[in-house]
């Protein structure tokens, strides 16, 4: 499995879904706010800024799904601009902060949606190859974790959710 198949997965499940709740307005901005809140999600699953709380993480599998919510999205908006002719999957080695990053990804998806060209796409994903690596996803786990929300979806739109 490469990004390429991720992108190919992505286009029939975004096709489904369309089609199945009649969708003919351009979804761009709704896409770009959902990967706001799916990257908050993810923050708060990992309660990596919770200074106040003793409490621990979410389990992995927990916050590996809401990763994956993350690239969904992010596969999604880069169909819709025609920004697909990526090989690699981001593979940056760098120990950061978790906050950091956030904030970091959290800017680049805004600057994104206001001014949406390839290079600032591109910084969305760099942005999740470190937060990837922070959190020890390697592309396997991420890959896996993948085809089991897309398949998921698929069930939730099957089931009139
Ligand atoms: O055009 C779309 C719209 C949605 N999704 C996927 C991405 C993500 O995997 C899921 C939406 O996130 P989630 O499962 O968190 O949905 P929700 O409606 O926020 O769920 P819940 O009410 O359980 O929080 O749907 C797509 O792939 N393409």
């Amino acid at each position: 499995m490469n990004l390429q198949q991720l992108f190919t997965m992505q286009q029939e499940l975004d096709d489904f879904i369309e089609q199945t709740q009649n969708i003919q307005q351009d979804v761009f901005q709704e896409k770009g706010l959902a990967l706001m809140v799916e990257l908050a999600e993810l923050a708060n699953e990992t309660r990596c800024f919770k200074f106040w709380s003793t409490k621990g993480p979410s389990a992995r599998e927990v916050i590996l799904e809401e990763y994956v919510d993350s690239i969904h999205f992010i596969l999604s908006l880069g169909l819709l601009k025609g920004y697909t002719s990526i090989e690699k999957w981001p593979v940056v080695e760098e120990n950061r902060d978790l906050t950091a990053i956030f904030l970091e990804t959290q800017s680049a998806i805004l600057t994104f949606i206001q001014q949406p060209t390839k290079e600032r796409y591109l910084a969305i994903w760099q942005c999740y190859g470190v937060l990837a690596y922070n959190l020890s996803f390697t592309f396997e786990d991420v890959v896996g974790a993948y085809i089991e929300k897309n398949q998921e979806n698929y069930q939730r739109q099957r089931s009139g959710y």
